[in-house]
């Protein structure tokens, strides 16, 4: 089953071409990763599937539903974590979880607060009020609330931006023990190394186009590296350097 088909979709801000024909299929239970330099139109390829933005010309399909058309219903069936959110400030983790699981008609709300706040480790600032959290621990709260609800489809731009280093090895693990169980991942990112370890598909964006589409499992990070740099027209010696 797909989760996720564009087809032609293309975003233009004014004399700006932010997407430009995007024609993608993602099948259920991928980890799929949108790769690309800065300003190369991840997020707003995001904000488009996401029901955020209204596409200037192409179409798309997400969890079977059109996300201009449909946008509550696509709203409802996904997990979103945007690339610059925070919890309210004059709010603690479980009071805005709480607030999140509400809207969202999550079932067991504390449990899963409880659980996310162990598997995250931030169990330890829940009832603290988010203006005193660090950077990462935020960026945890935020992971919990687009997975609280348990949807089959969640969609994160930049997931590990802001995490120390073994943060970031809990965090892909819970990003693939949640694809094991059947759910499609979508996410964006700059770093070849996260989609390197952690992506099933990779789609490279440039300039608003997808140049490139591989599957990175069995390359070494080099190798998608060196790849990559191909692919985008940069510096071969950034990959060289690497190797
Ligand atoms: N609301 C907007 N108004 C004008 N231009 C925009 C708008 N949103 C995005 N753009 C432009 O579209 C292009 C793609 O932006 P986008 O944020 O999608 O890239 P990105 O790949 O997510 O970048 P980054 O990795 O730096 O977050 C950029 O040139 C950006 O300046």
């Amino acid at each position: 089953m797909v989760a996720i088909e564009t087809s032609d979709l293309t975003r233009r801000f004014g004399d700006v071409t932010a997407l430009s024909g995007l024609s993608l299929s993602v099948e259920e239970g991928a980890l799929f990763g949108l790769l690309g330099p800065n300003g190369s139109g991840k997020t707003t390829a995001i904000e488009l599937l996401t029901g955020q933005l209204e596409p200037t010309s192409g179409t798309a399909r997400v969890v079977g539903r059109d996300p201009v058309t449909e946008p509550m219903a696509v709203r409802e069936a996904i997990g979103i974590l945007p690339e610059r959110e925070d919890p309210p400030s004059f709010l603690t983790p479980r009071e805005y979880l709480t607030f999140v699981g509400e809207v969202r008609e999550t079932a067991e709300i504390e449990t899963r607060i409880d659980g996310w706040a162990d598997r995250l480790e931030f169990a330890g600032v829940l009832d603290a009020l988010a203006t005193g959290l660090s950077e990462g621990e935020r960026q945890r709260v935020m992971l919990a609330a687009a997975f609280l609800h348990d949807p089959d489809l969640v969609f994160i731009d930049e997931p590990l931006v802001n995490l120390d280093p073994i943060m970031q090895e809990r965090v892909k693990e819970q990003l693939a023990a949640y694809c094991s169980r059947g759910n499609t991942l979508f996410l964006s990112t700059h770093y070849v190394d996260v989609a390197a370890e952690l992506c099933t598909h990779v789609g490279i964006v440039d300039d608003g186009e997808l140049v490139a589409e591989c599957d990175p499992r069995g390359m070494s990070e080099e190798e998608l590296l060196a790849y990559f740099v191909e692919e985008v027209g940069g510096d071969p010696a950034v990959a060289e350097a690497r190797a």
